[in-house]
């Protein structure tokens, strides 16, 4: 579903990601993970076609987002590790307007709102003006807004940042049914406890570099994830 071939982006003479190269195949659940400024955002701004990149390519569902961003864009759904939103909007003109960008039907839009509203329980709020909202609301709305047309690929950045745990458990469920329906999801996460749990396979990533990358009983063994990462870390300073 996503191909990162032997992704490397420049800021200038800075390599902030190096010659990278993953596999997110239909049904996973694959979960980034690296310190500040490993690269995770460069490398999922590159997957979304937000940020051009050096060398390498990124293939959506075999089509590669030089050649054809439309068509990979249409597939793809992004969740930015801030939720920036049109904050003069009330809720619900903000999931019209992505459900017009979309060209979602009228049907499958109110089915969407309403079943996903309901779920993260923003129903009552969605008149409110975006501004109005907390970090945490506005996060949940970014979740909608993404589930809206029913993408293949969801690529999210943090996603956990600001929800309450049970917008987290939630939003880890849904997850999982997007993936069981074939779908794939790709997201960055320092919390590990949760990358350990939910994930199908994990990609470590240091200084732009691919570390290791597998199912998450390749990466950890035995061992919890986060003795595995710190282990990592510190054996690639030595
Ligand atoms: N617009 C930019 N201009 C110059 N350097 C940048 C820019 N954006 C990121 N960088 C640098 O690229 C490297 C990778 O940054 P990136 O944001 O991809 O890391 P990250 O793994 O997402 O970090 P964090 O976990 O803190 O969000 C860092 O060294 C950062 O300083």
């Amino acid at each position: 579903m996503l191909k990162i071939n032997n992704l490397t982006k420049r800021y200038g003479d800075k390599k902030a990601v190096d010659n990278l190269s993953l596999h997110i195949q239909k049904g996973e659940i694959y979960g980034f993970i690296g310190h500040n400024g490993a690269g995770k955002t460069t490398t999922i701004k590159s997957c979304c076609g937000i940020l051009n990149f050096d060398e390498g390519d990124i293939l959506v569902d075999g089509v590669s987002i030089k050649d054809d961003p439309l068509s990979c864009k249409k597939k793809i759904a992004y969740i930015p590790d801030n939720p920036d939103l049109y904050e003069f909007l009330s809720g619900i003109k903000y999931l019209n307007f992505v459900a017009d960008v979309f060209g979602v039907s009228r049907q499958d839009r109110e089915e969407r709102i309403s079943k996903y509203a309901d779920m993260f329980e923003l129903t009552k709020d969605l008149a409110q003006p975006i501004n109005a909202y907390s970090h945490g609301m506005k996060q949940k709305l970014a979740v909608i807004s993404a589930l809206i047309h029913d993408p293949k690929l969801i690529i999210m950045d943090e996603p956990f940042v600001g929800l309450d745990p049970k917008a987290s458990h939630l939003l880890k469920q849904t997850m999982r049914e997007h993936c069981d329906r074939g779908g794939a999801i790709f997201f960055s996460t320092h919390v590990l406890e949760v990358a350990e749990k939910l994930c199908d396979k994990v990609a470590i990533i240091k200084g732009g570099k691919l570390i290791t990358s597998g199912t998450m009983e390749e990466v950890k063994g035995d061992a919890s994830l986060e003795h595995v990462f710190l282990e990592l870390e510190g054996e690639k300073d030595a």
